[in-house]
């Protein structure tokens, strides 16, 4: 199987967003905030029933975004994400099933993983970048610290648990290429319409030094 590796999108930003949208209206300033910031990918969580709205108006309005769908976990939810124009899907989690309609897909797919064994059976099914995901939950840094010895040729994008005060401990680690998080983007900054403040956090997240290498 043949992926679009997810490598070349990541290199643009240390961090991705993990946004929620619960106001389609809030979708287009939000997108410009993170993209004037500097963080141009931004995945938007299917977990609102605006979601995929919020996925099309991202891809067709603000120049300079790269708008994903996150928490895809079956096929109908990626089928719906192409539809409104997701340039790459991520997912928290991987069943056979789901691994099975990310084949063959022209997108980057950053599909997720737990555990050494999950990342392998990824890896071997030609996914370059995997999301580890809950990643302070399953392990955190020390874990891909840990399986970099075993398994050098695994790449992550961790998202779960990671802010200000750890996401350093991260990108610290070569084989961790980006990280994803919503602290870039607080609900209660959302809600207020604070886009600036969402500009500042990206602006931050975006100056973030990596070890990882893309050449
Ligand atoms: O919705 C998904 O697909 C997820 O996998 C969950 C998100 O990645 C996390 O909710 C983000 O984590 P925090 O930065 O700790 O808020």
């Amino acid at each position: 199987m043949s992926l679009p590796n997810p490598l070349p999108l990541l290199a643009r930003a240390p961090v991705v967003p993990v946004v929620v949208i619960e106001r389609l209206a809030d979708a287009v300033p939000l997108a410009r905030a993170l993209v004037e910031g500097g963080l141009p990918l931004i995945e938007i969580t299917l977990r609102t029933p605006v979601a995929l709205e919020a996925v099309r108006i991202v891809a067709a309005e603000v120049e300079g975004a790269i708008a994903g769908a996150g928490t895809v976990i079956d096929r109908a939810q990626i089928e719906a994400s192409l539809e409104a124009g997701a340039q790459f899907l991520v997912s928290p989690g991987t069943t056979p099933a789901l691994a099975d309609a990310f084949a063959g897909l022209d997108i980057p797919v950053m599909a997720g993983c737990a555990t050494a064994s999950e990342a392998m059976r990824l890896a071997e099914m030609g996914f370059e970048v995997l999301k580890f995901f809950p990643a302070e939950a399953s392990g955190g840094a020390a874990f891909l610290k840990s399986i970099a010895g075993p398994l050098p040729h695994l790449r992550f994008c961790p998202t779960g648990g990671i802010g200000p005060a750890n996401v350093g401990d991260y990108l610290a680690v070569p084989s961790v290429v980006a990280v994803g998080g919503s602290w870039v983007v607080p609900q209660d900054a959302i809600r207020a319409g604070d886009f600036a403040k969402v500009r500042d956090l990206a602006a931050a997240a975006a100056a973030l030094p990596r070890a990882a290498r893309f050449d």
